[in-house]
């Protein structure tokens, strides 16, 4: 019933009945992961609380839920609307079908083209929006055009630079992951305190990143690798690989192991590389990316509805057994 319509003894009850429940379900969720009420049975509770404190401020404790800012469960995430869409990649599976969309991509250009070559980050993707060098909007990729607003989450992220080192308007891209060792030290303490272990570093990175209370995402030591400066024309950045040494100047975490190809020999070296170094690399990688080095170039090739032209990623067999589905190739 409307907190007007309680007595101030009955108001009294409530509020501690409505405290006590609220701290317990909080001490579920922060501490287990495993939240025995869903998020809108908090909310709703969490507001009986809220009006009955506004209809009985004496009636407040310092130990209220209410009283703690900042980590107030949202019920769900707000939804962000990404300017360009976040677009996924082509994928194959053999060096002859990589060779064979080089092929094509050269007969399609006219003449021999030059690749910067990335690790393919086993993580997840994120866009961070920058006004005037200060962090304003972290957000997931979603469907690609609507992704989830994960700011408070991303403001956590050690690797994530809060102000910018030039005092710069711009958004990126890059992929959030969780280091193996983080991975690890994660799943032990879920086992001890009987929570569920992740399965892999890409969904234990997912699920922290996309976590309702920022706290929890604080505490998951996730990392970032940022690798796509968009309009990188404002910018009088003209190809992927300065792109990418922009962007680490201004302070974010780039790959190390990116580098300029200009043939598939070279490209061939750099798989036998990290296909042989790939266990020993303190994250999971599940492949590597070829994209057209020159940004022009890439645009004037465009992209498909899902993915872009000018660009193909060259998947790893997978470390543990699961059926591979294969992704539609280029074509
Ligand atoms: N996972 C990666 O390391 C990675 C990368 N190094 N570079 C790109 O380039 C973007 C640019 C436009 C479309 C893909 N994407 C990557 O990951 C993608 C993002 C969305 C799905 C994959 O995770």
């Amino acid at each position: 019933k409307p907190a007007a319509q309680f007595t101030l003894e009955e108001a009294q009850a409530e509020v501690e009945k409505l405290r006590k429940q609220l701290n317990q379900w909080r001490l579920e969720y922060y501490t287990k992961d495993a939240p025995t009420v869903t998020d809108n049975v908090y909310d709703d509770h969490y507001r009986d609380l809220q009006a009955l404190e506004e209809a009985y401020p004496k009636l407040v404790t310092p130990d209220s839920p209410t009283q703690e800012v900042g980590d107030v469960i949202n019920s769900d995430f707000a939804k962000v609307q990404h300017p360009i869409p976040m677009l996924s990649m082509g994928d194959v599976f053999s060096f002859e079908e990589l060779s064979e969309w080089d092929a094509r991509m050269q007969s399609n250009v006219g003449h021999p083209v030059d690749y910067n070559v990335e690790l393919k980050i086993d993580g997840l993707a994120l866009s961070l929006i920058y006004e005037n060098g200060k962090l304003v909007q972290g957000s997931t990729r979603g469907d690609g055009n609507v992704g989830e607003d994960v700011t408070r989450n991303v403001l956590t992220i050690a690797s994530v630079p809060k102000q910018l080192k030039q005092p710069l308007s711009l958004e990126v891209r890059g992929e959030c992951y969780m280091p193996k060792a983080a991975f690890a030290k994660l799943n032990a303490r879920q086992e001890t305190e009987g929570g569920t272990p992740f399965a892999n570093p890409r969904n234990a990175a997912a699920g922290s990143l996309r976590q309702l209370d920022a706290k929890v995402t604080a505490a998951r030591e996730l990392d970032t690798f940022i690798y796509t400066l968009i309009e990188p024309e404002q910018f009088n950045v003209t190809t992927q690989h300065e792109a990418i040494a922009f962007m680490q100047a201004l302070g974010f975490t780039t790959n190390p192991s990116s580098e300029v190809a200009g043939d598939m020999q070279a490209i061939d070296t750099y798989i036998k590389k990290y296909t042989t170094d790939r266990d020993a690399l303190p994250y999971g990688i599940d492949g590597i990316v070829l994209k057209v080095n020159d940004l022009a170039l890439q645009a004037q090739l465009g992209n498909t509805v899902k993915v872009p032209r000018w660009e193909i990623a060259y998947k790893f067999p997978p470390e543990e057994a699961e059926t591979v589905i294969h992704d539609i190739v280029w074509t």
